[in-house]
């Protein structure tokens, strides 16, 4: 790994294999904007609106209000379009539950807890791993405003979420935890946010906590953010202190969208989600003008047609309006049933009125791949579906089919990283039933091809490989290359050595490809070798990790009526082996006397195991020992 000290040794930068991170992210950086770590010199908040408000005045709207608020009365002077961005963890969807309450989108009761958390995956884990949009009725002064609110997640793989949702607003709520201070995605989030040109309102949360320090937080703020400390808002999103002052600032402070409602119909199709019955509900901020409910709009980049079924606000659930204006964030649905039909980051508009398509984004890039194949190959169709219709709820993974001798047809998918694959597959478990075999996660090396039938075969001389399986000899190279990341960590001076072992941790972004001593492994049961489980690892690294894998198959594999090798070899030579013992399982051990259905029931059982059971040779391999000798600790 190496370091480059930057001037004033506020930041430390360092390149080091991408294989070595553990938590995925890759952030691209516009032209020309400053470099991580280095202070901003021109103060960027800007007031906008009115001056700063009485608290006594301000009143927010009732449940009841809220329903009859009519969408075409709102001036795009009164709308806010704004996300919450912040480091995993530091209170976004907390706050999001209390700025919901305080405007009566939802009632203030303990079950209403995480309530833009919707998908299970997102509950279970207590993370958020999807933006959400909700649409707020705020009194202030006597004028109800329109917030419209994007949380986003936090961790580092679900950045491009958190990017693209910017795209509908024009500013950012920057939470900061009042213990932790600023951290690795405060500093990204705060880039993504400062490169779009948004205003930035930072929020120092959790000051009820015992070891909360705001001032110190105010002070890290300052300096590296380069914001006055008189502009930080200091709440406890948990009991609602001060959240009030949350959305007088995010009225005063964040400027309406400049979209004007005499243009012809524009609107940026930022996300997206599959409804089983309806189809795609896409979500979209609109530049300009207004669609009704029948209007024929096309999608800029695939040039479809379709006509607008039913269109409305999030509040957070979908509430049908008659049209949507300028300015507004909401959601059509409009027979798109096709998943390929909702491109995220496509522009809409009228038919009858063609405009010039918005910028839109450009794609995430998979850093990690991995083969995915049904359990039973009968479910494949069933499983092709479920991923299409998962994947159009999460443009970033990247599809592509895959076959496999031994496991059959399947797919190669790219993730951003470890945690949205495993995120993922836990959703096609859980929303779909599906059950999947995964293989060994790689990154994508890079191999000079040197043998002219390779050359010939592929059609290029470097190729990027994303499956182990295919990793060419090195006999057929002239070199392998890795992909190397840079990141980034901002410390005061005297903590530079302490730091470097937290270096694998930290936001980092893409630093091109490296020459690399690369190493192909193969795993053998009974000599017969697991093509899922081939890994590509760095040449000191193949010994540890023949080692460790052979030790994790043992731990995995039950005990089967043979005994089993399992070995770790490179060409022909083994490098590690385990043996698991033979055993015999009789389910039937425990169940004395004549009970039929009793017996029958435990041997189904036993039959429906086997059914997720891989053989290979004659060794049964649960599809959970696959997961688990992947997973890296
Ligand atoms: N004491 C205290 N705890 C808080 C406060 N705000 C949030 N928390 C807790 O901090 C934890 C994380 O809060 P979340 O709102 O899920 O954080 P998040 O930023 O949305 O998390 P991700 O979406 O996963 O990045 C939860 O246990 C909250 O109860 C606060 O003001 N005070």
């Amino acid at each position: 790994m190496q370091f480059l000290l930057r001037p004033r040794s506020t930041a430390l930068s360092f390149v080091g294999r991408f294989s070595d991170v553990k938590k995925c992210r890759i952030k691209r950086r516009s032209q020309g904007c400053t470099a991580p770590g280095t202070r901003i010199r021109h103060r960027w908040i800007k007031t906008v609106g009115e001056p700063a408000i009485c608290p006594t005045a301000r009143q927010f709207c009732s449940s009841a209000e809220k329903q009859d608020v009519d969408m075409s009365k709102f001036p795009v002077d009164r709308i806010r379009n704004f996300s919450i961005i912040a480091h995993i963890d530091h209170g976004k969807s907390t706050l999001a539950d209390r700025l919901l309450e305080m405007t009566g989108a939802i009632a203030k009761t303990e079950r209403n807890k995480q309530v833009l958390d919707k998908l299970q995956v997102e509950r279970e884990r207590g993370i958020t791993v999807k933006a959400q949009t909700a649409s707020l009725f705020y009194q202030h002064r006597g004028q109800t405003y329109l917030l419209n609110l994007i949380d986003t997640p936090g961790h580092v793989d679900f950045s491009y979420e958190v990017s693209r949702s910017l795209s509908a607003c024009q500013g950012v709520l920057l939470i900061v935890d009042a213990n932790q201070g600023i951290q690795a995605q405060t500093v990204a989030n705060f880039y993504l946010a400062f490169e779009a040109q948004l205003t930035i309102i930072p929020v120092i949360n959790k000051i009820d906590l015992k070891n909360a320090d705001p001032d110190r937080v105010e002070k890290q703020i300052e300096k590296i953010f380069d914001i006055p400390k008189e502009e930080c808002v200091r709440i406890s999103a948990k009991f609602g202190t001060n959240v009030d002052q949350v959305l007088q600032e995010v009225v005063k402070r964040i400027p309406p969208p400049t979209a004007k409602v005499e243009e012809p119909f524009k609107a940026l199709l930022f996300d997206s989600t599959f409804d089983h019955y309806r189809g795609v509900v896409a979500n979209i901020a609109l530049f300009g003008g207004y669609v009704t409910k029948g209007d024929r709009i096309v999608s800029a980049h695939l040039g479809k047609m379709y006509e607008v079924n039913e269109l409305g606000v999030l509040r957070p659930d979908e509430q049908p309006t008659e049209r949507l204006y300028a300015g507004q964030v909401g959601y059509v649905i409009a027979g798109m049933k096709d998943v390929k039909d909702a491109q995220i980051g496509d522009t809409l508009y009228l038919h009858k009125h063609p405009v010039e398509p918005l910028p839109g984004f450009s794609p995430a890039k998979s850093m990690v791949f991995a083969g995915m194949y049904p359990t039973d190959q009968s479910e494949y169709t069933a499983l092709r579906r479920a991923v299409e219709k998962l994947a159009l709820n999460d443009s970033s993974v990247t599809v592509q089919r895959d076959n496999s001798l031994a496991l059959g047809a399947g797919w190669r998918l790219g993730f951003l990283g470890l945690l949205h694959m495993e995120v993922f597959i836990q959703r096609l478990e859980q929303e779909y039933n599906a059950t999947v075999i995964i293989t060994a996660p790689t990154v994508p090396y890079k191999a000079v091809l040197a043998s002219p039938k390779l050359i010939k075969e592929y059609r290029e001389e470097v190729v990027t490989i994303i499956n182990p399986a295919q990793f060419p000899e090195k006999s057929q190279v002239v070199e392998y290359q890795e992909p190397m990341v840079m990141g980034t960590i901002i410390a005061p001076d005297e903590f530079t050595g302490k730091i470097m072992s937290l270096c694998l941790l930290c936001n980092r972004h893409d630093a091109g490809y490296q020459l690399a001593e690369l190493i192909k492994i193969e795993f053998l049961l009974n000599g017969k070798p697991v093509e899922e489980l081939t890994t590509v690892v760095h040449k000191d690294r193949a010994y540890s990790t023949g080692k460790a894998m052979c030790e994790r198959l043992k731990e995995s594999i039950p005990r089967q009526m043979f005994e089993i090798a399992v070995q770790a070899a490179i060409g022909s030579k083994v490098i590690a082996r385990e043996t698991i013992k033979a055993y015999r399982k009789n389910v039937l051990a425990k169940c004395y006397g004549g009970d039929i259905t009793r017996k029958m029931k435990l041997l189904k059982k036993q039959a429906e195991g086997k059914k997720r059971m891989r053989l290979i040779g004659n060794v049964e391999v649960p599809k959970d020992a696959f997961m688990n000798v992947l997973k890296r600790k």
